[in-house]
């Protein structure tokens, strides 16, 4: 893909800039008191041994002194100075907090989101293990562990810690995983072909990273607190000097009892003080992590400045990719691009889809209309073979045929080929875009996606200039590139999703209500501008909508489906003018027109059918004011009536006496 100076240099300017956020955090006074004691501590824990005064076990003269000059935090009652004890000790406990913390932290984020992310079989083995730790007592088998283990120093204490730890984050992250999974935008990365490894360290685990370091963190301290109650205890080596062993040898000699405060006051003022820090650390990182949580402030002045400068430079400067040849067919040829045959899915002993047969052409828009629970979303999940257990498809056929004319069979495509023909050559752009897009990951970031899992050879300024194009393509500021999906409107979160969707330029886009949740003037502008993208590029569509006037006026081609079923495939005027099925007409009879003269709504009677306990021969037949007995004896196939087809009996030779009344 050749680019042009000029875009690329606007679209370095879109790249995001991580590292600036973390500086952003650390205005909060409280985020940078945290970080600057956790650091006092990591870096006296690292040089504690050799700045302490004295060796800390050393005997002396001075015994239990207070605080003065040549003792600063005082001495014991053997004349050991506690100064030196603390900074041995500092090294110990940081080292017992950090090593668990990392040691726990990996253990809970291997096995919760393997388990949830997974599911089966690996979920219920990697659940039963967590479970089994889960219900054993932590504190008794602390004990016991650390009992069997009082020479081991800190990496027994570590072992003993994780140990006993993991399993509760593990459970939080499993679950956690578990729904995050069914969210819209890791449907959507998957759609979009990229590898579970990658969804997983893309979607997964960056939404999870304030639980992630709010574990980590929570450790630290817990670590710190367990080493130093096991070591109060007598349970570890008392003669290795940390945090809790100097509470070991305060208690043992009575510095309580003789009211030696120095000895026991700043390992505990200690331990306490790591604490908070951590919880400060921890505040920060959440509003680091949580783009919703960040402060107003960030969008500071020299921020806004940037984006006007941005946007005066992009003016003139945008150059629209050439357009290939593939989107030069004139829109409306006739070839086909799609062919459904007899497909059928079925969820368990439920089927939702039933022998639905269909075909799309190129440049065609095919309109999926029907009461809710009619079968259009599972229709629109099977043909891009997205759709999961237990939905399966027991029957049928997707046949696709590719630009150069040859024709792959949809559902015998492997994972690799349905990951090259999922939004390179059909995709989805899903009903609600603020569950499909990523909230932690910037718009332009999402885009680019797209072109990293199916454009491997592309370069970063390549695949920027793509994201500002496609941004243009459907009407966002390039400079919006930066802005996470909280911070755009439902109409530009939508037109985005649209982006997505054009990222490879495919040549089939299905869109399951993509407008469902906006008002009506910001419907009819993403309307209109699908339906110019899709004159100038030269796309199909699948659309699904229960907005019937809005699909008769953007479609060529209705599919009704009602009970899992087409019932009625016809031109949209036809439709339109000319409703075959009984189903048709009660759904035309209960939207109301803008245009022509008023008429009464009589909708349709009763509701749409339990798919579990579907009456006899035709479904419709309970809710149908024109049902005669045969109805209820078999069900009727697509009868051919002019240039529109209907499943109807009255259309059937049999009783052609009542074709003239309905025709
Ligand atoms: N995961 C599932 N498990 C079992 N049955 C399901 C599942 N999803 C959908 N169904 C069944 O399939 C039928 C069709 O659902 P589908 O979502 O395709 O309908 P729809 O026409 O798209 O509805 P809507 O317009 O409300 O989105 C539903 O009535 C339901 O009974």
């Amino acid at each position: 893909m050749a680019m042009q100076p000029a875009v690329l240099a606007e679209a370095d300017q879109v790249e995001p800039r991580a590292g600036r956020l973390w500086l952003r955090a650390l205005r909060s006074p409280l985020t940078l008191t945290g970080v600057v004691i956790t650091l006092i501590f990591c870096v006296l824990a690292v040089i504690g041994p050799w700045i302490a005064p004295y060796d800390p076990s050393a005997v002396t003269d001075a015994a239990t002194a207070p605080p003065s000059f040549d003792h600063w935090l005082g001495t014991t009652q053997n004349g050991q100075d506690i100064l030196s004890q603390m900074l041995y000790g500092a090294q110990a406990s940081m080292f017992v907090g950090l090593g668990s913390a990392v040691v726990t932290t990996v253990l809970s984020v291997l096995v919760g989101v393997t388990a949830g992310y997974l599911g089966g079989v690996s979920d219920e083995l990697l659940s039963l293990l967590a479970n089994v730790f889960l219900v054993l007592p932590g504190l008794p088998l602390t004990i016991i562990l650390a009992a069997y283990l009082p020479h081991s120093g800190s990496l027994g204490i570590i072992l003993v810690i994780s140990l006993t730890g993991w399993a509760w984050g593990a459970r939080v992250l499993r679950a956690q995983t578990l729904s995050l999974r069914k969210r819209d935008f890791v449907e959507a990365a998957r759609a979009t072909g990229e590898r579970t490894s990658k969804i997983i360290l893309r979607d997964i685990l960056p939404n999870q990273l304030a639980v992630i370091a709010a574990s980590f963190l929570g450790t630290v301290t817990a670590a710190i607190l367990t080493q130093a109650s096991l070591a109060f205890l007598g349970l570890t080596d008392v003669t290795q000097w940390s945090w809790g062993t100097i509470l070991y040898w305060a208690q043992a000699d009575s510095a309580l009892l003789t009211g030696s405060w120095w000895w026991f006051g700043p390992a505990g003022l200690a331990i306490a003080l790591i604490g908070t820090a951590l919880s400060l650390v921890n505040f920060g990182i959440d509003e680091f992590i949580n783009p919703r949580l960040r402060q107003a402030g960030i969008a500071t002045l020299k921020a806004q400045r940037a984006q006007v400068s941005r946007k005066r430079a992009g003016r003139g400067k945008r150059v629209r990719r050439g357009v290939q040849d593939r989107r030069l067919r004139p829109a409306g040829s006739t070839d086909v691009i799609l062919d459904v045959r007899h497909l059928k899915v079925n969820y368990g002993v439920v089927t939702a889809v039933d022998d639905v047969s269909f075909t799309l052409r190129r440049g065609e828009v095919l309109g999926i209309a029907g009461e809710s629970g009619s079968g259009k979303s599972t229709l629109a999940y099977a043909i891009t073979r997205l759709h999961k257990p237990p939905a399966e498809i027991p029957q049928g056929e997707i046949r696709y045929t590719q630009p150069d004319g040859s024709t792959v069979d949809v559902l015998a495509m492997d994972s690799d080929e349905l990951r090259s023909f999922r939004w390179e050559e059909l995709s989805i752009v899903f009903q609600s875009a603020m569950h499909a897009l990523n909230p932690v990951m910037r718009i332009g970031a999402q885009i680019e996606d797209a072109l990293v899992a199916h454009r491997p050879g592309s370069t970063a300024p390549e695949r920027a200039a793509r994201v500002v194009e496609l941004l243009g393509i459907v009407g966002i500021p390039a400079d919006r590139a930066n802005s996470y999906p909280h911070e755009l409107s439902g109409g530009m979160r939508q037109r985005a999703m649209i982006a997505v969707g054009l990222a490879l330029d495919p040549e089939i886009i299905v869109m399951d209500e993509p407008t469902t949740a906006l008002d009506v003037v910001i419907q009819r502008q993403i309307i209109d501008k699908i339906m110019e993208l899709k004159d100038r590029l030269g796309f199909s569509v699948v659309f699904i909508t229960h907005d019937l006037s809005l699909l008769i006026e953007m479609s060529d081609t209705i599919a009704v489906m009602y009970g899992g079923r087409i019932v009625e495939l016809a031109p949209a005027q036809d439709f339109h003018e000319r409703p075959q099925h009984p189903y048709s007409r009660g759904l035309l009879a209960s939207f109301p027109t803008l245009s022509g003269p008023k008429k009464e709504l009589t909708g349709i009677p009763g509701s749409p059918p339990d798919l579990r306990r579907l009456p006899s021969g035709c479904s419709f037949r309970p809710r149908c004011p024109v049902a005669f007995d045969a109805c209820a004896e078999r069900s009727p196939s697509l009868y051919q009536i002019g240039s529109s087809s209907a499943a109807c009996l009255r259309y059937d030779e049999e009783h052609a006496v009542t074709i003239g009344e309905t025709a």
